[in-house]
């Protein structure tokens, strides 16, 4: 019989430079129960008379107005600027910066970032922490890896150099959605560590949360609801992940995902989805765990950071 169980925080970064200052309105955080439609709408009020308050145009674009809140301004996200300086262009800035869209948001911008292989539950999760947080208020949004590659990222194949390429680039998306205030959740298998933490460079300290699905091989093999590793094993899809291209697991991550076995394992090809199902609702000590409560240990670890407030 096997167990699922979802760590703790396996690290936690150094705590967050978290912003202060007369502009920051530090609002409690609300609890998925408390936060019902219609205080939304409350809260939508109160966000309307906030604006009110006049923003004042830049006159030196090189001059940030929040230069008392260097980790958030639009200057940090110019030094962030992965770009060689050399390439004559210059940062244009905007005096409507991070700090006044997180407060409109009551939130604070970050991605959370879920790797692992094909199957192993990494949309699920993913959907289940958008849903949580869209309960709370939270404006979240999905980078998933299959999707991002129907437009975006259609060019890109899955040699080694394209899906470093992907990864780059849904990088750089999510950190215009993290600059934007919202909570991105990036799903893609990211199999290179390199790749994803070069990714994690591109964030301020604790910006990136990294969610790592340690699933078996077996277990998404067996689960194969797109029927890839079938046809992957029959020789039909070349360099897929975990089959025939390498998958490099986090040394460290902020969460890892599980399956602990006990006793004597066994999947079955007919019965893998109700084992499965089943497995996910146990948890050594008789905790409950589904990609619902999954989600929630990682919300309870952006409200403890305080993501869940401007
Ligand atoms: N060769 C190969 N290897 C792995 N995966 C493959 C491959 N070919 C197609 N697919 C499908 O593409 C999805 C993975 O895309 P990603 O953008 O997440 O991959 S990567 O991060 O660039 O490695 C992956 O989706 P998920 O199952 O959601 O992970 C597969 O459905
Ligand atoms: N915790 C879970 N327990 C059992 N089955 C799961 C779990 N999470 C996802 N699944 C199932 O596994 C399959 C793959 O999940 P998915 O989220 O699409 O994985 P990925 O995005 O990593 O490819 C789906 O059929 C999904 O319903």
């Amino acid at each position: 019989m096997s167990l699922v169980k979802l760590l703790k925080p396996s690290i936690c970064g150094p705590p967050r430079d978290i912003e202060s200052g007369p502009l920051v309105a530090v609002a409690p955080s609300l609890s998925a129960a408390k936060l019902g439609v219609s205080k939304m709408k409350k809260a939508g009020a109160a966000i309307g008379s906030r604006l009110l308050r006049p923003i004042k145009a830049m006159e030196d674009p090189t001059v940030s107005l929040r230069n008392d809140y260097p980790a958030i301004s639009g200057r940090n996200l110019h030094q962030m600027s992965t770009m060689d300086n050399s390439a004559n262009i210059v940062w244009h800035k905007c005096s409507v910066e991070k700090l006044d869209r997180q407060q409109l948001l009551k939130q604070k911008g970050c991605v959370i970032w879920i790797t692992g292989l094909s199957g192993s539950g990494k949309s699920t999760v993913a959907c289940a922490l958008s849903q949580g947080l869209h309960m709370r208020g939270k404006l979240t949004y999905i980078l998933d890896g299959d999707n991002v590659r129907h437009g975006l990222n259609r060019d890109l194949s899955f040699k080694a150099e394209d899906r470093a390429e992907n990864i780059r680039r849904i990088a750089e998306v999510a950190k215009l959605f993290a600059d934007a205030g919202i909570i991105c959740i990036a799903s893609l298998i990211s199999p290179y560590r390199k790749d994803r933490d070069a990714c994690r460079a591109l964030f301020p300290e604790g910006d990136f949360i990294e969610v790592y699905m340690d699933v078996p091989l077996h277990v998404c093999e067996n689960r194969d609801p797109k029927g890839l590793y079938k046809l992957a094993r029959a020789g039909k899809i070349k360099s897929f992940t975990g089959v025939d291209d390498p998958y490099e697991p986090p040394l460290k991550c902020e969460f890892t995902v599980f399956l602990v076995f006990i006793g004597p394992m066994f999947i079955s090809k007919t019965g893998v989805q109700v084992i499965d199902l089943q497995i996910v609702l146990q948890q050594k000590g008789g905790d409950c765990v589904s990609p619902g409560e999954m989600a929630e240990t990682v919300i309870s670890y952006l409200e403890e950071k305080g993501y869940l407030q401007a």
